[in-house]
């Protein structure tokens, strides 16, 4: 249960964007439902356009309902009668002056910035300049921080000259999955693995954030952004440190992002051979989800016909440090790819003699790890095959998390937003993750640039670029590709 006592108003830059109308808000929503926020809290949701409340919340629901179909009417109007619109631009420090008047400056103050990071500036200038950067005020900057290392510490310098690091919270909305936050509790709440998970036992870790959707509406933005900074910098990073981190002393925010900067700081650095040899970079092409025809992403609403912009990436990694060196980590992400699965597969080494013939496969030992849509650990082991044979055969063990607990697992943003307005930060990214992060990916963009290279084209509806299977089959591996 959320702290229910501590009041707070909360402003919503981008109130009339995608992610407040389709996850935000809803998330929040839920959170009033099921009463874990003060009830006297107020959320003042900002766009440019002229509207009164009523139009906005009107709209508001609208997408909230079509985002998620468990919302009613009457818990909505209670909801919304929590909700403001205010009228205000980011380049108009004026506009500024209604938050003073608006806000009550006794409560925590909660500003989130869910626009494009260009806007962080003036945001957090105008916030200041009426007073509102107060010791009882906290930012919320959405990802990604910036295009670049350079632009990134650019916005990082520009915000701490407002906000202290500790009233910062620098949202990578995969760690507030409660399937990401049970990895943790797998690995350190267990004894069962630890002794297995480094290199002595494990032969190469993979890590897979697919999307079925391809870019829809945000061509504009997806056209400046590409898989890589999009996901690869943030989600599939953080998703890798979880994995490879060493076993924290604490849940403490700094203790853990010690621990998670540890392991950005241990990535071998990759050479421009390196990227050509071991970073694929590919773009969908038209053809077929769930036996529906979809476009290419060049035939895309906003997306400039020779983009050469990524929308797949596939990454060959590796961690320089005594748990981890020489095991590849292998990551990918792509939209339009044949299904939505994220998932984890640490596959342990063979054993040193087989002494039983085996059928199907040499990857006995084999750990999944599946984050969404549905949230599943299995165990891949080799038993005997019945009757008169000493054959081996893959069994496995299946664990549903949904089916072992029948409370709602809640939305990422949901346990974030709640964390925000409790003032605990041990789910958001610390200024040196997110340098080292941008460290290591900066050869790559580099390199893209510099030799301009173009993407590989996959078919919308498959696992990505051929060049992507062949990353994995030159050590003698595979992607595991299951259906659910
Ligand atoms: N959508 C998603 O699924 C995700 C988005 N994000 C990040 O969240 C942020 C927002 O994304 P998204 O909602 O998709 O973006 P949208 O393009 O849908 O919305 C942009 C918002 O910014 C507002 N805006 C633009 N210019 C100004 C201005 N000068 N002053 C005040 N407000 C302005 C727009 O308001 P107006 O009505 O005035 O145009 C609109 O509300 C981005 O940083 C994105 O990377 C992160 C993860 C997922
Ligand atoms: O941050 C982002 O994440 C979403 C995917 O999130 P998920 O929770 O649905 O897995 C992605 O679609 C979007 O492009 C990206 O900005």
């Amino acid at each position: 249960m959320a702290d229910v006592q501590n009041c707070f108003d909360m402003v919503l830059f981008g109130g009339t964007g995608d992610l407040v109308k389709r996850k935000l808000l809803p998330a929040l929503y839920n959170a009033f439902v099921d009463e874990n926020i003060n009830s006297e809290a107020r959320f003042f949701c900002v766009g440019r356009s002229a509207m009164t409340d009523q139009e906005y919340s009107d709209m508001a629901y609208k997408f909230a309902t079509e985002a998620k179909n468990t919302i009613s009417a009457e818990s909505w109007r209670e909801f919304s009668k929590h909700i403001r619109y205010l009228q205000m631009d980011a380049n108009n420090s004026e506009t500024f002056n209604k938050l003073p008047e608006v806000l009550d400056k006794t409560r925590t103050n909660i500003f989130y910035l869910s626009t494009s990071p260009e806007l962080f500036k003036p945001i957090c200038s105008n916030i200041a300049k009426v007073g509102m950067n107060h010791s009882n005020s906290r930012i919320v900057l959405e990802k990604p921080l910036g295009h670049d290392l350079k632009s990134s510490n650019d916005i990082n310098d520009y915000v701490a000259q407002y906000f202290k690091e500790d009233q910062i919270y620098r949202i990578d909305h995969y760690l507030g999955k409660e399937s990401v936050q049970n990895l943790m509790a797998i690995r350190f709440g267990n004894t069962l693995f630890e002794a297995l998970w480094r290199r002595q036992w494990v032969s190469s870790v993979q890590i897979t954030i697919a999307e079925d959707l391809g870019v829809g509406s945000r061509g504009d933005f997806y056209e400046q952004t590409g898989a890589l900074r999009d996901m690869l910098q943030n989600h599939l990073l953080q998703l890798l440190c979880i994995v490879a981190m060493e076993p924290p002393s604490s849940l403490e925010a700094d203790v853990i992002r010690d621990e998670k900067l540890k392991v950005l700081r241990s990535l071998k650095p990759l050479t421009e051979d390196d990227v050509v040899k071991n970073v694929i970079k590919g773009q969908y092409k038209s053809g077929a989800i769930n036996g529906s025809p979809v476009k290419g992403y060049l035939e895309e609403e906003k997306v400039s016909p020779n983009s050469i912009t990524e929308t797949f990436v596939a990454v060959k990694a590796e961690i320089q440090n005594w748990r981890w060196a020489e095991v590849p980590f292998y990551l990918r992400t792509g939209k339009r790819m044949q299904e939505k699965v994220a998932e984890i597969v640490i596959q342990f080494k063979d054993i040193p003699v087989k002494i039983f013939p085996t059928a199907g496969g040499n990857f006995a030992n084999r750990l999944i790890i599946r984050l969404q849509p549905d949230e599943t650990v299995k165990l891949y082991f080799l038993a005997k095959q019945p009757g008169d044979t000493n054959r081996l055969q893959p069994v496995y063990l299946d664990l549903n998390f949904n089916e072992m607990f029948q409370a709602r697992r809640t939305d990422g943003y949901e346990r974030l937003l709640l964390d925000v307005i409790r003032g605990k930060l041990t789910l958001f990214v610390r200024r040196d993750e997110q340098i080292a992060a941008w460290k290591w990916v900066e050869p790559i963009l580099d390199t893209w640039r510099e030799l301009k290279i173009p993407p590989k084209q996959y078919t919308a509806g498959s696992w990505g670029p051929a060049s992507s299977s062949a990353l994995l089959a030159r050590d003698g591996l595979y992607w595991h590709e299951e259906i659910a």
